[in-house]
């Protein structure tokens, strides 16, 4: 398991570099390793074994790594059924989204982020996303609801954004009137 890189180290607020195809050895064992730890994450035994905090999503700089990279893994409600979204997004772009706002309704936390900071954390509430896996294959997804938060706080460490850049200073749980809210 990579150690998880904390607030307060530059990596967390750099662009990360474009990755480029076909993938190296390098990347392919990150990636291997990004979405390891989210399955392992989200597997009771191992994350009591491990000490882990279960996550749905991890970014390359996260582990330190300052490249356009990141894990999702949103399980489906019943852990019988596959995941909601399962793939590492490479080279994300978010190529459109709406105007509708939306907020995780428990506000967000991150791995790299220690301190519990609250307020609601404000993003578009439907994004058309296009990435390639790493196969280098090019998908274009259009994703909303809690897999929709999850890959925009993702694609945020990608750019140097952390989750709390967002939340209003002023007012943490200030609600605009045509907000979502997803629980
Ligand atoms: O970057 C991933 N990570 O810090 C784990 C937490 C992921 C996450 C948590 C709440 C809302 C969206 C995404
Ligand atoms: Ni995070």
């Amino acid at each position: 398991m990579k150690d998880i890189v904390r607030d307060g180290d530059p990596v967390l607020r750099q662009q990360a570099q474009n990755v480029s195809f076909p993938l190296s050895e390098e990347d392919k064992q990150l990636a291997a390793d990004l979405m390891e730890y989210l399955e392992v994450s989200q597997n009771p035994e191992l994350c009591e074994k491990y000490q882990l905090r279960a996550g749905v999503g991890l970014a390359a700089p996260q582990v330190g790594v300052s490249k356009m990279m990141a894990s999702v893994l949103v399980p489906a409600e019943d852990e019988n059924e596959k995941p909601i979204f399962k793939d590492v997004i490479i080279n994300p772009v978010i190529v459109s989204n709406s105007v509708q706002r939306g907020a995780l309704t428990e506000g967000e936390g991150c791995l790299s982020v220690d301190k519990e900071i609250p307020g609601y954390v404000p993003r578009a509430a439907r994004i058309t996303l296009k990435y390639q896996d790493v196969d280098g294959v090019e998908h274009k997804v259009r994703l909303k609801n809690y897999p929709a938060i999850v890959c925009q706080h993702e694609i945020d460490h990608l750019h140097g954004t952390l989750f709390y850049d967002h939340i209003n200073k002023d007012d943490p749980f200030h609600r605009e009137d045509d907000e979502v809210f997803i629980y």
